[in-house]
């Protein structure tokens, strides 16, 4: 079974790590025989300031037809692309692992947290109004439907790890939207696996003390984004952080972190997110197609980062190395063979 993928490059440090990963993704293709075809479509802000919209009608037909969308952080306009993909195709589920890569030091020690994301509801649903001059409101829309799906994706995820889940919310304030999202959390999970509740303040700050003590967090949609951020920090960078928003029909794999305009167009961006996104995206297709040669590609991408990392010889600025994007990809891509 083949995949077709349309493939975004994006804005800030989207564009050099995506365009430099592409030996990477064409040497997996080549080595595996994998029928995987990426189209490249433009979207995000450099795509709004030349076409006066950031996810063209052009963009939209290509990823209408694909199966699966690769996409590099975009910038101000990631709620025209990105949520706007994610509501538009019910990417429901946005996984996101935060795992110490080897050889790295971490003032955190070892951190293996997978944050499970609700993804397509809360206040992300984009229901802004403005009352009055200067009275603005913003919508929280939880169900129990969408609630109890996610749950049912933590449960699946936990029983491949630890068993073990902390559903953070904050009922203590929202008792009607955040309260149900706990007790459908609680439904589905309780008495399944060891399941705990935490309060969202709270959590941030365990997260921090004691890393060690979370396997899967289940969360509402704001929460998820605020803490996988704080998560992939823990676990070493932002910039090492992947994640995969799936869906039934189709799915969407980016890495957790921006545009990161701060340091775009030195050469200097850690490509690991990315590309572990890339990893998340073949164990997808393999789960859809059942294909072992996705499988292969996944292990050997991940070995061959494991590699550069253990080595330390070629590692970005953000976790502690001195060598350039470029640099850094190069050397996964010899590891790969
Ligand atoms: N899914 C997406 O496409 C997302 C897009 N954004 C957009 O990105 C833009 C910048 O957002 P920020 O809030 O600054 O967050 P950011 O994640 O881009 O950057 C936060 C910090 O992390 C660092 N960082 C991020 N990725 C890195 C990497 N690969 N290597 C090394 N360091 C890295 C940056 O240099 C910066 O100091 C905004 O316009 C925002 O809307 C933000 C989050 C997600
Ligand atoms: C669309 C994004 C800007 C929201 C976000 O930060 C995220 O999903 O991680
Ligand atoms: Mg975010």
């Amino acid at each position: 079974m083949g995949f077709v993928v349309a493939l975004i490059q994006g804005d800030g440090i989207g564009p050099e790590v995506v365009s430099k990963s592409k030996t990477i993704l064409a040497r997996l293709n080549e080595k595996f025989s994998l029928p995987i075809e990426y189209i490249e479509v433009e979207a995000g802000d450099t795509t709004k300031n030349k076409f006066g919209d950031a996810l063209p009608k052009d963009s939209l037909r290509v990823i209408e037809k694909a199966d699966m969308i690769l996409k590099g952080p975009v910038g101000e306009t990631a709620a025209d692309v990105v949520v706007k993909l994610r509501l538009m195709y019910d990417l429901y589920a946005n996984l996101r692992p935060a795992k110490s890569l080897p050889g790295l030091e971490n003032k955190f020690g070892d951190v293996d947290i997978l944050v499970v994301r609700e993804n397509t509801e809360d206040l992300y649903k984009g229901l802004e109004h403005v009352i009055s001059d200067g009275v603005t409101v913003g919508i929280k829309v939880i169900t129990r439907a969408a609630s109890t799906r996610i749950a049912q994706v933590a449960l699946n995820q936990a029983l491949r790890r630890k068993k073990k889940v902390v559903c953070v919310h904050k009922s203590n304030v929202m008792r009607i939207t955040d309260g149900l999202f706990a007790e459908s959390c609680r439904n589905v999970l309780k008495g399944k696996v060891e399941y705990s509740e935490m309060y969202v303040d709270a959590a941030a700050a365990n997260l921090v003390r004691n890393p060690q003590a979370f396997d899967v967090i289940v969360t509402e949609n704001t929460y998820g984004d605020i803490l996988s951020d704080e998560a992939g920090q823990i676990a070493g960078s932002l910039g090492i952080s992947p994640s995969a928003n799936i869906g039934d029909r189709k799915s969407l794999f980016e890495p957790v972190h921006g545009a990161a305009f701060d340091i775009a167009g030195k050469n200097i961006a850690n490509p690991t997110a990315f590309l572990l996104s890339v990893g998340m995206m073949l164990d997808r297709m393999q789960e859809l197609s059942g294909d072992i040669r996705y499988n292969n590609a996944a292990k050997s991408l991940r070995d061959a980062i494991y590699s550069v990392y253990s080595e330390g010889k070629y590692l970005t600025p953000d976790v502690g190395g001195s060598s350039t994007t470029d640099e850094m990809i190069s050397a996964i891509r010899s590891k790969i063979g």
